[in-house]
């Protein structure tokens, strides 16, 4: 199967109001897909959809399955714990973890432990927001699947931890998994995207390849970016 993911004509509404519509979307197997967007263009939005947490209409296929309650075994997504109270410890979380995900992977996990440098002993209380978001991480990459959505993953971790983990991300991610990264610091995660998807008005406003942006256009992901707000550069 080439195709991670297949969303066509989706579109969500919230209490009348339209979130997104529109939304064809098609990524292969094997890629890191930037997801860019102002806040509350329908980033978290569109990962809740490909996940099944929300419902909308149209259809969405991961690995080529349809049905929505399969989509949460085939994603990994950066869930935010909320369902834990704050005195649970985070090894019992991971323990939920292997208990509810059949393919997380202990050891993957006790190394992204050790890379991270997290202390599993703590109370959910008793972490830092940029080590919680750390935990989140080691959760979300220690699952084995084919799809993966890092939804804003290094909001509040600090600027030398978060080099680290984007310099080493390719070597958490299986081969041929997909990985969607939204993130507000472009800049930072822009050497590692194969491709980048633009949430905008309300639908995928562009999609394009990384090097199609830096050939075509002449310039980085970054600057191609902004020039979309800016009315600099024409899309297709
Ligand atoms: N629980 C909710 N109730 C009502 N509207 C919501 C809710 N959650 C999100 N929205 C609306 O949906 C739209 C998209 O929000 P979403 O969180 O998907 O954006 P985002 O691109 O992830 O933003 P950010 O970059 O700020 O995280 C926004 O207009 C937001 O106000």
């Amino acid at each position: 199967m080439t195709n991670v993911l297949a969303m066509e004509q989706v579109s969500y509404k919230r209490n009348l109001k339209t979130i997104l519509q529109g939304v064809d979307l098609t990524l292969a197997t094997g890629k890191i897909v930037g997801l860019l967007g102002e806040n509350g263009a329908g980033k978290t939005t569109l990962m809740r959809l490909i996940t099944g947490s929300a419902k909308g209409q149209g259809s969405i296929a991961v690995c080529g399955d349809t049905a929505m309650v399969q989509h949460k075994r085939h994603v990994s997504f950066t869930e935010q714990l909320r369902g834990f109270s704050a005195n649970t410890k985070v090894e019992r979380v991971v323990n939920f973890y292997r208990t509810v995900y059949p393919d997380f992977d202990g050891q993957r996990f006790e190394e992204l432990v050790t890379f991270l440098q997290i202390d599993t002993t703590l109370k959910l209380s008793a972490l830092s927001k940029g080590m919680k978001e750390k935990v989140i991480i080691a959760l979300t990459l220690a699952r084995q699947t084919q799809l993966y959505l890092l939804d804003e993953p290094f909001s509040g971790i600090d600027s030398i931890s978060r080099k680290k983990i984007i310099s080493s991300i390719l070597k958490w991610k299986p081969t041929d998994a997909t990985m969607v990264i939204s993130d507000h610091y472009v800049s930072e995660i822009a050497p590692i995207l194969d491709e980048v998807v633009i949430v905008k008005d309300q639908t995928i406003y562009a999609h394009k390849l990384s090097d199609e942006i830096r050939e075509d256009y002449g310039i980085g992901i970054e600057a191609y970016y902004e020039s979309l707000y800016e009315g600099g550069v024409s899309h297709d």
